[in-house]
């Protein structure tokens, strides 16, 4: 199948990425949230991301300018229905995936793939409760979308062939690398990635060491871009805190146990970049630890 048209459900960090790159790709772009402040935020983050790949050359003014012309923002669901291809991108959550695909299904034309940006969550249980498992995989980027290569693609088990065709067209279209990864929970690079963070968040924890100290002993001694506390605030406190309950529910093995300081900050609403607060304090000029 020709995917031509794409909606993106959830326009916060990854949706917004998702829409960037499909829309330079030349694919045409619905991008769906609850929330109007979330989709106007959307839109400046996309142009102030294309204007920055601009300035550097990257892309040209004009691949800018009809790339977003290509976007178009809605709060209403059912639209979303017109489209080729569907990727969920909401709130790592079961119960407002699950209530998404609800509420789309109805409008949904017979050929339409659904797909879920989702970290952790198993396809096959979000497919299972859909009219097209057989149309549903997961189509999962990595953070920040316009930059990083791999996207994993996950077959549920009633997954067929030209479906998954279909979404590895669209990754080499989008010039990035796709990754088949099985149906078990957090897929490949949060299976491996999340519990070390987790054991980031539990050598600050047990003070092993401070979150500077921590932070800069993976960047240079192990040579990662960024510290692991850096990065979940990155990533967002309350989606690693997700991943961890995905892999501890899911595998039944203490060792993914979430370490309950992780626990105290997503309670806190400490959720990192997004809220301004995590493991760093980003309401100054310089981002300053708080522990
Ligand atoms: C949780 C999940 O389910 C899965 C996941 O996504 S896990 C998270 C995976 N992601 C990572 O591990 C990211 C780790 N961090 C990094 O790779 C790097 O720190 C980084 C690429 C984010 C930034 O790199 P950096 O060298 O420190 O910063 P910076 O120089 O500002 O950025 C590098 C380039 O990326 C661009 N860039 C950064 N963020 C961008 C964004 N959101 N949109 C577009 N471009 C962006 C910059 O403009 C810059 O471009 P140039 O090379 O043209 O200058
Ligand atoms: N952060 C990351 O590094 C990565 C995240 N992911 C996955 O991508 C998904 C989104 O994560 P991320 O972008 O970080 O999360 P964000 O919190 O940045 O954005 C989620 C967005 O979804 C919106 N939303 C919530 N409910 C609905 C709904 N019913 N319909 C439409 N929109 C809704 C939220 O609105 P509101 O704020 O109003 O609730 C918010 O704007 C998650 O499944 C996550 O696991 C995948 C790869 C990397």
């Amino acid at each position: 199948m020709d995917v031509k048209s794409v909606g993106v459900i959830g326009a916060g960090q990854m949706g917004n990425g998702i829409a960037h790159v499909l829309a330079l790709a030349e694919y045409d772009v619905l991008l769906n949230d609850v929330s109007q402040d979330a989709l106007n935020s959307a839109m400046a983050t996309i142009e102030g991301n294309m204007a920055r790949q601009a300035s550097r050359g990257k892309i040209s003014d004009e691949e800018m300018q009809s790339a977003l012309k290509r976007i178009t923002t809605t709060m209403e669901l059912p639209q979303l229905g017109q489209t080729d291809l569907v990727i969920e991108a909401a709130t790592e959550r079961e119960t407002v995936k699950q209530a998404i695909f609800e509420s789309l299904l109805p409008h949904l034309q017979p050929h339409t793939i659904l797909t879920s940006n989702t970290s952790s969550i198993s396809i096959t249980r979000l497919a299972s409760r859909t009219d097209r498992p057989e149309r549903f995989m997961g189509f999962h980027f990595m953070n920040p979308v316009p930059v990083m290569q791999l996207v994993e693609l996950i077959r549920g088990i009633a997954t067929d062939q030209p479906t998954f065709a279909a979404c590895k067209a669209v990754v080499d279209r989008l010039g990035k690398t796709a990754a088949s990864a099985e149906d078990f929970p957090a897929f490949i690079v949060n299976r491996i990635l999340m519990p070390m963070i987790n054991e980031a968040v539990y050598t600050l924890y047990e003070g092993v060491g401070n979150v500077q100290s921590i932070d800069q002993s993976m960047k240079l001694g192990a040579n990662h871009p960024m510290g692991p506390l850096e990065l979940a605030d990155f990533i967002g406190l309350d989606t690693c805190l997700a991943i961890m309950n995905v892999l501890h529910d899911g595998l039944a093995d203490t060792k993914y146990r979430p370490c309950p300081l992780l626990t105290k900050y997503v309670e806190a609403g400490w959720l990192g970049r997004k809220t301004q607060r995590g493991f760093y304090d980003y309401r100054g000029e310089a981002p300053v630890p708080t522990r």
